[in-house]
């Protein structure tokens, strides 16, 4: 990108990554943070919320005029130290207003973070408990396994769950939204439901909404009972810009067992457990341990740093073009993060309602900030790995324009960018002529010879127990208010599971993609059989998967490390991506936007210019999913109707132990 990177020297040591690592990589490392900041164009930070106020103001102070800052903003906490920022004509983008949409999952800071705290936060509590998780029969008796329930399943709590699992325990969780039931169970918890009136619960951006104290009383009622039974909670419940709810009463705690572990994982946000003291672990008077870890990532620095690092260089991929920052103020993305531009305050931020207009007549409309004060080792250094010499931004540090200073440009006439737009135009046929439902196809050699069918009628909805809108429009809002078009229309060739055996029969190299599809269907065992069915018969297979697959990062890497499918079979984007021309049959296995050509086909949807796996280059593919319903961005999806492909209509599971049958009967 012709940037130089300059970062504070030792800014990387507590986090594994030594400054002759970053001077190799090509970044320069400089002993005074003073002369960073009086440097720099482009400040890279982290977190925000427990900021040294004098210590900010003192490096705000410090740097230039116009310079661009890049962190967590604590956007919801207005302070006045920001003022300076305004004074200072600063342009600053908050990354917890990152929208929770595909394409922008790779710079999701908050996902990164929410994932090894979620995972942290289970090996705390397997510490802390007096239990071992696992079940065991021994000689010296039977040893039943920890109950753990996980209060909050986003990010954090369903990577808890994986987590809690993988180590053997039972697992139950709640969530106020009543869409992650699926989630929970596609990981093999138990969801736990409550009588509650939910309808009210969602709120902008996938986000729960907070709550009255009524709500939240029943709530904690309605637990008393799992409380009695468990082991171990962990909680993770948040509801953004608010401080946590209170989740874990004191009744609740009283329900517990003596040794019984809480570990609040909302700390950072107040925490969800009454008693929970914000930092601390302590032991009520029942025996029951409480701790309520902050900064729970800095723990796994690492990793941690080497996420975020990802993350923080795709976002300035995204905002600096030829050196220069150059902002498409018609993408969602920007329109969310960019919180003051040049010094004037954007009315986009999330901002408390009573703090808006005393910001606004103040002029000191601001919003949270650390600089690189006090910065915990999650924050340090992240060194990026890669062929660039420096492919990797240090978050302690800072980036300097190669030719002497960043222009600002494309930023005076923002556009009125509404999200979804060309949805209009794309559609999905809404009329059920020319969905084939059967076809001929004839199977040579791996190249498909025809397509013919009839038509989708009646009796397929009948079998699928579904409605045709149904089965068409599978429940997802956003697609339903499209057009209808024509990407579906004739196009769609439904194939059997005997076909597709005998494709596979001739095949020499076959890739599975699994999705979020796999783990609601639980067919990962069924999948690990086949591939090895496959192999029995010299057929190379491999996994392609995707960083965003599923509902939580490492989601299809949690289901199938479980059925020991080998580390080594497992491709990421960039070691398959290559290979899908060389394949003679992808197997899509309930993925769908994770796949989808419009994300390089097309601009202004959820997942235009998100890297696909670009199975639509192989000989053959076979999606298998039991509809023609969008995934998670709830758009169309052209790989459906391509010519190369065939649907194999079907709940996952169901579909591929039919075809190891039908192969095991060649
Ligand atoms: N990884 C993460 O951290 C997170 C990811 N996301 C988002 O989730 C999406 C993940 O993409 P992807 O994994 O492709 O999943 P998608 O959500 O795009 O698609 C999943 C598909 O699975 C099918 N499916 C559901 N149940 C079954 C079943 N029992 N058998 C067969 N198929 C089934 C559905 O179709 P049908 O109903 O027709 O069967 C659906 O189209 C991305 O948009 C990502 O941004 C969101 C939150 C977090
Ligand atoms: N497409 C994407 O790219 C993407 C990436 C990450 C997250 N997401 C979505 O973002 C949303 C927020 O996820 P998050 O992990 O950041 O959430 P979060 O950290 O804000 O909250 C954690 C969880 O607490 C839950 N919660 C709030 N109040 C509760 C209560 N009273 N009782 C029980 N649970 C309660 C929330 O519903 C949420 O699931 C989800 O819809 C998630 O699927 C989307």
């Amino acid at each position: 990108m012709g940037i130089s990177v300059i970062l504070q020297a030792k800014a990387g040591s507590d986090a594994g990554y030594s400054d002759a690592m970053y001077v190799e990589k090509g970044a320069k490392v400089v002993p005074s943070r003073k002369v960073i900041l009086r440097t720099v164009n482009i400040l890279v930070s982290i977190r925000s919320g427990a900021a040294d106020i004098e210590t900010t103001k003192r490096a705000l102070n410090d740097l230039k005029l116009g310079s661009v800052i890049i962190g967590l903003m604590n956007p919801y906490k207005p302070a006045d130290v920001f003022a300076i920022m305004v004074r200072k004509k600063m342009t600053a983008f908050a990354l917890e207003l990152v929208p929770r949409i595909s394409r922008a999952q790779d710079v999701d800071v908050l996902s990164s973070i929410a994932s090894v705290v979620g995972y942290k936060g289970v090996l705390m509590a397997a510490s802390l408990s007096k239990k071992m998780f696992p079940m065991m029969i021994t000689a010296a008796g039977t040893v039943s396994p920890a109950k753990v329930f996980v209060i909050g399943a986003g990010v954090a709590g369903l990577q808890a769950i994986a987590m809690a699992k993988r180590i053997g325990a039972s697992v139950s969780a709640y969530d106020i939204r009543p869409e992650v039931k699926e989630q929970v169970e596609s990981l093999g918890a138990r969801f736990i439901s409550f009588d509650l009136e939910v309808d009210q619960v969602k709120g902008e951006g996938g986000y729960a909404r907070k709550m009255d104290e009524d709500f939240y009383r029943k709530q904690r009622v309605q637990m008393e009972h799992i409380f009695s039974e468990s082991d171990v909670v962990i909680t993770t419940a948040a509801v953004p810009g608010k401080k946590a709810p209170i989740l874990v009463s004191k009744n609740l705690l009283a329900a517990l067992k003596p040794g019984s572990v809480v570990v609040d994982l909302s700390a950072d946000s107040g925490g969800n457990c009454v008693d929970a003291v914000l930092g601390k672990t302590i032991t009520t008077k029942n025996g029951v341990i409480i701790s309520a870890p902050l900064n729970v990532a800095s723990d796994i620095a690492t990793h941690a740093s080497q996420m975020l690092s990802k993350n923080l260089c795709n976002f300035i991929t995204h905002i600096i073009k030829n050196k220069h920052l150059s902002l498409d103020m018609d993408d969602e993305v920007i329109q969310n993060t960019l919180i003051i531009h040049q010094g004037a305050f954007r009315r986009n931020a999330i901002i408390p309602k009573k703090d808006e207009g005393k910001m606004l007549s103040a002029k000191t409309v601001f919003l949270g900030f650390e600089v690189i004060t006090k910065v915990p080792t999650t924050l340090h250094t992240p060194l990026m790995s890669g062929s660039n010499a420096i492919s990797g931004i240090t978050i302690v540090g800072a980036l300097v324009a190669a030719s002497g200073g960043l222009g600002l440009k494309g930023l005076s006439h923002p556009k009125t960018a509404v999200r979804g737009n060309i949805l209009g135009a794309i559609g999905i046929a809404a009329s059920a002529t020319g969905f084939v439902l059967n076809n001929l196809v004839l199977i040579v050699a791996g190249s498909l010879v025809g397509a013919s069918g009839i038509i989708l009628t009646r009796v397929m909805c009948k079998a699928m127990n579904r409605s045709l809108a149904n089965v068409l429009f599978g429940g997802v809002g956003a697609v339903q208010d499209l057009v209808q078009d024509d990407i579906y229309e004739g196009k769609i060739k439904s194939t059997s599971a005997e076909e597709v055996a005998m494709l596979l029969s001739t095949a020499r190299r076959v890739v599975i993609v699994p999705g979020y599809g796999m783990a609601v269907a639980g067919a990962q065992s069924a999948v690990r059989a086949l591939t090895e069915l496959l192999e029995k018969n010299d057929i190379t297979v491999e996994f392609g998967i995707h960083p965003v697959a599923g509902r939580m990062p490492g989601h299809m890497n949690v289901l199938l490390a479980e059925e020991n499918i080998s580390y080594e079979k497992l491709k990421d984007l960039d070691q398959i991506n290559n290979s899908f021309h060389n394949t003679d049959v992808s197997i899509v296995l309930g993925a769908n936007d994770v796949v989808n050509p419009l994300a390089r086909e097309s601009s202004g949807t959820p997942v235009s210019g998100m890297p696909i796996l670009n199975v639509d280059k192989s000989r053959t593919v076979i999606v298998i999913k039991r509809s023609l319903s969008p995934g998670f961005a709830g758009i169309p999806n052209p790989l459906f109707a391509m010519e190369n492909t065939l649907m194999l209509f079907g709940d996952g599971k169901e579909v591929i132990e039919t075809l190891v049958s039908e192969y095991k009967a060649l």
